[in-house]
């Protein structure tokens, strides 16, 4: 499924239009079809719209006509302007919407307006869609902060009001709402933060625009769901053995992390890799062999608990000879760490590069331009951060060009951690669907940069193990928190949901 931005849409809709016959008013009818079949979910008896003055308010005209045509619920509608205002296919609906005897308040002042949203049950929230261009004040927000304050259930249509369809970010103020209908394809201001807190649950609408014509606007945007996922699967033979299935190499540790190791590693071990080994400094080694007894292990002296550079020759010996390697969990910050991954950048293999790793690489980003192999890289924001060396602000306001500025500059699949996991490489991007409030706890990391390990050393296709690595990852945190609180998940939990997560991905 793509994704779109507001400017694609608007090109939708007049190619359907120009070149297909199809009028704006038969897509506002199914949109409003859609709209209506969400609010009927609700089983209530008032419904309060609210209109804004463009097609976003016309959506919401047509929601009040069937309605009232289709159901024996009591509809009120709020314009924001004069029904003379709206576009021509939204006084279409006006007019039949006067014909019909709808019970309507053209620009309220705020006392009936609060008076109104308290009789009603539930609201629909048709004021801006993906027209929104500039920050929202006046009437617009005082609306919209009463919409909220009213405490009342709310459909949004298309987009919360006050959310940028493209960047996902608070123009001023933003609708607080339970779903979200989309039209067409999901925006994707849904997906980014801090519109995915304002969205509520997506449900995707198709409204009737050819699907040529969303093939032809690719966005390069893609939603990560079962249906990608189901294709990534790497396919394992009948025939296969632990060579086939590839070998990987995972080095990370110190003393007073061993488990980030043993996580990663074990997330491996669990993902479908055939042989891994893992490479860690010698005083943490018996922390980790009695737990990890299906991997081997290779010890190097260390210097005060942690990786020395100086002893790493059987490391990049078996460096040179494993499918892929995995650089960063629980290694600390030195310089040896920082040596060590100049080394590892050199090898022509593919590399993950996480944690602790991607803090020497932020002191060293231009070796990544002479990598020859696939690098993927798996930071959180503060990471991210570091790598962009912009501060949280910036990068937050505009999450997605910074990601793309990176990966322009850089040969590299990024692996944006968050609420909503983004998968970059040039010109292409994955939205996860998956994974819930229970990760937000240390190890979860650890076990995605394993589980992407593995896939990696499976199937070879950087943007493809990443992705699916994301996808089961938070599946395995979905499938688990079934029986499981938010608050309980630990790595553990997540490593025990990882073969559910696998089992429900391979479900056609
Ligand atoms: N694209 C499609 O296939 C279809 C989309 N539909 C719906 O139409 C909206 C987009 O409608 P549009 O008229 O372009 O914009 P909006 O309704 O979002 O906004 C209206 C209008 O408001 C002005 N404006 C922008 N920002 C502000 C602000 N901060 N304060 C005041 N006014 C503002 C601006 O000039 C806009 O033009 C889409 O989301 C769908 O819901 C159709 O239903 C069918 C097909
Ligand atoms: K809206």
């Amino acid at each position: 499924m793509q994704v779109m931005d507001g400017k694609r849409m608007r090109e939708a809709d007049a190619i359907a239009l120009e070149e297909y016959q199809i009028p704006t008013l038969l897509l506002m009818d199914r949109a409003a079809d859609a709209l209506m079949k969400e609010v009927l979910r609700w089983q209530v008896k008032r419904v309060c719209i609210l209109c804004g003055l463009g097609n976003n308010g016309s959506d919401g005209l047509a929601l009040a006509t069937q309605l009232q045509r289709f159901t024996d619920i009591s509809v009120s509608v709020v314009m924001l302007g004069e029904g003379n205002q709206m576009p021509a296919d939204g006084q279409v609906y006006y007019q039949i919407m006067r014909a019909l005897n709808i019970r309507s308040f053209i620009q309220p002042g705020l006392e009936d307006l609060r008076l109104l949203l308290h009789e009603s049950e539930l609201l629909v929230d048709c004021l801006f869609g993906t027209g929104l261009n500039r920050g929202i004040d006046g009437l617009f927000y005082d609306v919209i902060e009463s919409v909220n304050a009213s405490g009342k259930p709310v459909i949004s249509c298309d987009i919360p009001s006050g959310i940028h369809a493209d960047t996902g970010q608070v123009l001023g103020t933003a609708v607080k709402a339970k779903v979200t209908v989309t039209f067409q394809n999901p925006k994707l201001g849904l997906y980014l933060e801090p519109g995915s807190l304002y969205c509520g649950d997506i449900v995707i609408a198709d409204i009737g625009v050819p699907n040529v014509v969303m093939e032809r606007l690719k966005s390069g945007f893609e939603l990560l769901d079962q249906e990608l996922a189901h294709r990534l699967l790497p396919p394992r033979a009948r025939n296969a053995n632990k060579y086939t299935c590839g070998t990987a190499l995972i080095i990370g540790g110190s003393k007073g992390m061993s488990g980030a190791l043993q996580m990663c590693v074990k997330a491996c071990l669990y993902s479908g890799c055939g042989l891994t080994t893992y490479a860690a400094p010698a005083c943490i080694m018996n922390a980790l062999t009695s737990s990890l007894p299906q991997a081997m292990s290779i010890a190097v002296s260390d210097k005060q608990g942690h990786f020395d550079n100086e002893f790493c020759d059987e490391l990049f010996k078996a460096a040179q000879n494993v499918d892929v390697i995995a650089f960063g969990c629980g290694a600390g910050r030195s310089e040896d760490v920082e040596r060590i991954l100049e080394r590892l950048l050199l090898i022509d293999k593919p590399l993950i590069i996480d944690a602790d790793g991607l803090w020497a690489l932020s002191r060293r980003l231009p070796l990544l331009k002479k990598r020859r192999s696939a690098t993927i890289l798996t930071p959180h924001m503060g990471e991210m951060q570091r790598l962009c060396a912009v501060d949280k602000n910036a990068l937050q306001s505009d999450v997605l060009r910074y990601a793309f500025d990176f990966v322009n500059e850089y040969p590299v699949t990024l692996v944006l951690k968050g609420m909503r996991t983004l998968i970059l490489e040039k010109g292409r991007l994955r939205i996860n669907t998956t994974g819930n409030e229970g990760l937000a706890k240390g190890g979860s990391g650890d076990v995605l940069c394993g589980m992407i390990t593995a896939l990696m050393a499976q199937q070879k296709q950087a943007f493809d193990a990443a992705s699916l690595g994301v996808y089961l990852h938070g599946l395995a945190a979905d499938l688990q928190s079934q029986h499981t609180a938010f608050y309980a998940m630990t790595a553990n939990e997540l490593i025990q949901g990882i073969s559910d997560a696998f089992l429900a991905a391979m479900d056609e």
